[in-house]
C-alpha cells in the first residue's frame, strides 16, 4: 500500500437488519463477543484508514458510537444520523467529511469480517490511479432471469457476472460528484459513479468480506469468526 495515502472511510450503519430479525439495528448484533460494528471498524483502522464516519439510525447514535468507539483505544470515529436508506446514509457521512484525503472507502457494517489485505488492495488501486475501485467474486451459481410469475425468461452467462463486495474506493471528487449529480437509489456506490460514465476497477474480493443479512449468515460468522 502507498505509505502516505491518507484514507477516510464512511460506514453505513443505519439499517435496522429486518431481514436478520435481531430486535436491534444490525450494526449492534455481536459475533464473538463484539458487535458488527466494532469488528468493521477495527479491521479499516488496521488497515491504516486516518479517519472513520459512522451513519447510524438516527434514533439511536449512542449505542453506534460506543460500539464504533470499542474498535480501538481514541480510535478517531465520528457518527452522523443516517438516512432512509443506505444510499442516503452514506450522502449524509459524505457530507461530513472535512479536509483533503486520497482515497474515501465506502463500508459497510455488515461486512464486518472483510480482510484487511482486501482492504487494502482497494486502497491500492486508488492511489495508483483508478477513479473507483471494487472488490468482487465470481459467481458459482447458475443465474436465471425470471417474471413475476416466477417462470424463467433466459439464462444468464455467467463468465461476465461479478458478486460485488464492500469497501469500494474512490477519489474524494469521483465520490462526491456522483452523490451530487447521479440521480436516485442504487444498490451500491459505485453505480452512481457508472452512471456518470466513469470506468470502474475491480479487485479480487474475499468470501470474509459476506454480508450478514439473514440469520444463516450470523450463524456462519459465529462459527467462522466466533
Ligand atoms: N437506511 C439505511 C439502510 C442500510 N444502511 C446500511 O447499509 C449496509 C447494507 O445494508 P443491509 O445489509 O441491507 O442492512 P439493513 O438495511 O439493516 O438490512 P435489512 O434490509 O434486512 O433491514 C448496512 O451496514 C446497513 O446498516 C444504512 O446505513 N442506512
Ligand atoms: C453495497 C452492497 O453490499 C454491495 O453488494 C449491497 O449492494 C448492499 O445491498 P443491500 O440490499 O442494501 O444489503
Amino acid at each position: 500500500m502507498h505509505t502516505t495515502c491518507e484514507v477516510v472511510a464512511l460506514v453505513p450503519a443505519a439499517g435496522q437488519g429486518v431481514r436478520l430479525g435481531a430486535g436491534l439495528p444490525k450494526a449492534l448484533v455481536p459475533v464473538a463477543g463484539e458487535p458488527l460494528l466494532t469488528h468493521a471498524v477495527r479491521r479499516l483502522l488496521d488497515a491504516g484508514v486516518r479517519e472513520v464516519i459512522v451513519a447510524a439510525p438516527p434514533d439511536g447514535v449512542e449505542p453506534i458510537a460506543e460500539a464504533a468507539r470499542a474498535a480501538a483505544v481514541d480510535a478517531p470515529v465520528r457518527v452522523v444520523p443516517g438516512g432512509a436508506d443506505r444510499t442516503e446514509s452514506v450522502r449524509l457521512a459524505l457530507d461530513a467529511v472535512h479536509g483533503r484525503f486520497d482515497v474515501v472507502l465506502v463500508h459497510d457494517a455488515a461486512r464486518a469480517f472483510t480482510p484487511v489485505e482486501t482492504i487494502r488492495a482497494v486502497i491500492s488501486a486508488v492511489a495508483a490511479g483508478a477513479p473507483v475501485a471494487i472488490p468482487v467474486l465470481p459467481v458459482a451459481d447458475t443465474v436465471k432471469v425470471v417474471d413475476a410469475d416466477g417462470m424463467v425468461i433466459a439464462t444468464s452467462d455467467r463468465s461476465s457476472l461479478r458478486l460485488v463486495q464492500t469497501p469500494q474506493g474512490f477519489t474524494l471528487d469521483v465520490l462526491r460528484q456522483a452523490h451530487a449529480q447521479a440521480a436516485g437509489v442504487a444498490t451500491d456506490d459505485s453505480a452512481l459513479v457508472e452512471r456518470l460514465g466513469i470506468g470502474v476497477h475491480t479487485v479480487e474480493g474475499h468470501p470474509h468480506a459476506m454480508k450478514v443479512t439473514t440469520p444463516f449468515d450470523l450463524a456462519i460468522a459465529e462459527a467462522v469468526f466466533g
